[in-house]
């Protein structure tokens, strides 16, 4: 059902991924912007904490309660993990809910519970639309886990391969992101003199919380177990993620039907493009955007698939596929308020 002026409110204003929702949000022709929550930061003006969100600068956080949050459209909880459940079980339940953080993206209990240490709280419509079957659950749905970012570049480099059966389910990937996808807190390893001019790896031996989700993801897909190794690697830039996927290929699979196979997979979505032949996607291309940049090629001598990945953690990673839910959800064309173009240089 199409509606107009539909009242969003936005719980985990003051952090990262609540701004960029923010931005994209003053540029969607069909929301107004109600409530704006915080914690710790709840009482200051939005204009000290997200000073290029000029035009609602004066606005006052809220503390992050079911009253401030009810009485909205829709409401996107831009939250640590472990907060956004308890919240959305009080909240009304013809609201809309898009919840960026982690507490309902899993569906397996036992992997929760390995990798989070808490108890499952329960799975929601996956907000992957490009993923094959996905789109149907999020339109009219009135709540949606938005993906992690490394998963949903993970997740989309290595699916057509998957799908289509041209690898062994069992793959490799190696994702380098920008510092903004570990959040506004302050963390040790994150001053501006522990990242500048360095890169590091953390996160590695399959322990990230992220090798489930893009297992559960592949998995899916293949129909079979998939086992995913995943390592993530921190870089000096504040946004973006580029991540390669590697895998045998099945006997016999040859380079054409790879291209053939991603070609059709992404020709109908507009925020997925599968870069011409010889170009290798690169995270400025893509930042402030919801594009995905996307490149495969086939290692003969190795007999590997490779495919590289370019995202916004912040956009495609985070609030722009949770605007693109909400476009699902409230039936608005998929891309309202969301834009393909980068930054260059
Ligand atoms: N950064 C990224 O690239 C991505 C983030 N996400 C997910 O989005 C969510 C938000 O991440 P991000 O914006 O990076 O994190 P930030 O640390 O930048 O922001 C966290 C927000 O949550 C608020 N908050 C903190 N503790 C509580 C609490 N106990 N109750 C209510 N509100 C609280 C903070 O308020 P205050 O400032 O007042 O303390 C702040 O507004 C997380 O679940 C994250 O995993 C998902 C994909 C990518
Ligand atoms: C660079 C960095 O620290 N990145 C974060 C991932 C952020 C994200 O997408 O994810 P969640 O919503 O699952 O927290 C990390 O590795 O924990």
């Amino acid at each position: 059902m199409r509606m107009t002026g539909t009242r969003v409110a936005v719980a985990g204003a003051s952090g990262y991924a609540g701004g960029e929702l923010l931005r994209l949000l003053l540029a969607h022709p069909e929301v107004e912007i109600g409530a704006l929550t915080a914690n710790s930061n709840a009482g200051e003006r939005l204009g000290a904490l997200q000073p290029h969100l000029l035009p609602l600068a004066d606005r006052i956080l809220e503390p992050t309660t079911v009253e401030v949050l009810s009485g909205h459209d829709v409401v996107f909880l831009a939250l640590p993990h472990g907060t956004s459940a308890a919240l959305a079980e009080q909240l009304p339940e013809q609201m809309v809910i898009v919840d960026c953080g982690a507490d309902f993206r899993l569906k397996d209990a036992e992997a929760w519970t390995t990798f989070y240490g808490t108890e499952h709280a329960g799975s929601w419509p996956y907000g992957l639309p490009e993923l094959p079957d996905h789109r149907a659950a999020l339109q009219g749905a009135t709540r949606i886990a938005v993906p992690g970012c490394y998963p949903t570049v993970s997740s989309l480099i290595l699916a057509p391969a998957v799908a289509a059966g041209l690898i062994e389910p069992d793959v490799v990937v190696v994702a380098a992101s920008g510092t903004s996808g570990a959040g506004k807190a302050l963390k040790a390893n994150l001053l501006g003199s522990e990242v500048m001019g360095n890169t590091s790896a953390y996160g590695v031996g399959g322990v990230h919380r992220h090798t489930p989700e893009i297992t559960q993801n592949l998995s899916a897909l293949a129909g079979e177990p998939v086992t995913v190794s995943f390592t993530p690697m921190l870089v000096p830039m504040s946004r973006g993620i580029l991540a390669t996927g590697t895998a045998t290929l099945k006997p016999g699979v040859t380079a054409d039907q790879v291209q053939q196979a991603y070609a059709a997979a992404f020709a109908d979505e507009q925020f997925v493009h599968v870069l011409p032949q010889g170009q290798w996607p690169q995270t400025k291309s893509v930042v402030g955007s919801n594009a995905v940049h996307l490149q495969v090629a086939v290692d003969e001598a190795a007999n590997k698939l490779v495919a590289v990945g370019a995202v916004d953690n912040l956009t495609k990673g985070t609030a722009g596929a949770a605007v693109q839910c909400m476009n699902l959800a409230l039936g608005f064309p998929e891309q309202t308020g969301l834009s393909t173009i980068g930054l260059a240089p």
